[in-house]
């Protein structure tokens, strides 16, 4: 960005926090204010932009230098999906002995790939973590929840994961959350771990998506359930408590993957031995984020689970 870019930018940014300013502030305690402000800003801007910058040496060093054990990890293609998973969704009709939903919590559950395969995946997580430590590279963990696991996007698997969300959960969506307005443009796709001496559990959340799809990858373990406790819509994520009838306990099992709402909150139970690994893909849709925010107003959409509480007691 030129010098002069620099400067419309801290222009704007100037603008938008004058305009805001009591009108009885004397000009010194204006002035005072908005160089404060601005102080804090530039600091700000500065260490965004090194992180930017560090993370594309990362990313470049990766691509560069990386070489995956298992390259045919990386081709969707060579992903052997339940079959009767793809067939039910080239027919393009929901059939609920291939896609089951839970006790119509809107969460559901199908066999997605074989256990070998899922090994194969953990042992290439293993392969790049390894050749992380060996090159001196600290790992960018998957989000601010999670202490361990990998960022799949970071090494190769971008493609792919875009092939999964265009082939499995983009139909998927049509069928089951017809409330979600395609298309589901990006994603965040990674690894969470849990283990005995590493993160146990992951508490009572959102995930930042549209829809998500976990799928778990292994190994022995106890423990570890998904909790589910209500869908929400942003008015009422954090006030309002999951109804029985809402809440569920989802037992992972290797191969097996589940799809929820984004907005779906939901928790994972401590692992009570082993290590559990889950891939798990986070679909944006820019579509459905403007719907999911009411275009900026309060009003609470039918889809909230509190919402219908409230329609179910007016009757
Ligand atoms: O541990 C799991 O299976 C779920 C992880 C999760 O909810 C998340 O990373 O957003
Ligand atoms: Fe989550």
């Amino acid at each position: 960005m030129s010098e002069n870019e620099h400067d419309v930018e801290e222009q704007a940014f100037l603008e938008e926090v004058t305009a805001h300013l009591p009108s009885d502030w004397s000009d010194e305690r204006r002035n005072t204010y908005v160089q404060n402000v601005l102080t804090s800003w530039r600091k700000h801007r500065t260490h965004s932009r090194d992180e930017l910058q560090s993370r594309e040496k990362y990313l470049s060093t990766i691509r560069q230098y990386f070489k995956s054990q298992s390259p045919e990890l990386y081709d969707f293609k060579q992903w052997p999906i339940n079959e009767n998973l793809l067939a039910m969704l080239a027919r393009g009709s929901l059939d609920s002995d291939i896609v089951n939903q839970i006790q119509s919590t809107g969460v559901y559950t199908f066999s997605f790939l074989p256990t070998t395969f899922c090994q194969t995946l953990i042992n290439e997580i293993a392969y790049f973590e390894q050749w992380c430590v060996d090159n001196g590279l600290e790992l960018y963990r998957p989000n601010s929840m999670n202490k361990y696991g990998v960022i799949l996007d970071h090494f190769g698997f971008d493609k792919c994961l875009n092939d999964i969300v265009n082939n499995i959960v983009e139909p998927l969506t049509r069928l089951v959350f017809t409330h979600v307005i395609p298309p589901l443009d990006s994603h965040h796709g990674f690894i969470v771990e849990y283990a005995m001496d590493k993160d146990r559990k992951l508490d009572f959340h959102v995930d930042d998506a549209a829809v998500t799809l976990n799928v778990c990858l292994g190994t022995d373990f106890t423990g570890g359930q998904l909790y589910f406790g209500g869908v929400r819509c942003v008015s009422h994520i954090s006030n309002t408590k999951p109804r029985t009838d809402e809440e569920i306990y989802l037992e992972h099992q290797v191969g097996t993957a589940c799809i929820h709402l984004g907005n779906h909150r939901h928790r994972a139970m401590p692992i009570t031995s082993g290590r559990r690994l889950n891939l798990i893909l986070w679909c944006r849709s820019a579509n459905f984020y403007a719907v999911e925010n009411n275009h900026g107003n309060n009003t609470c959409p039918t889809w909230c689970g509190f919402h219908q509480i409230e329609k179910k007691e007016d009757i």
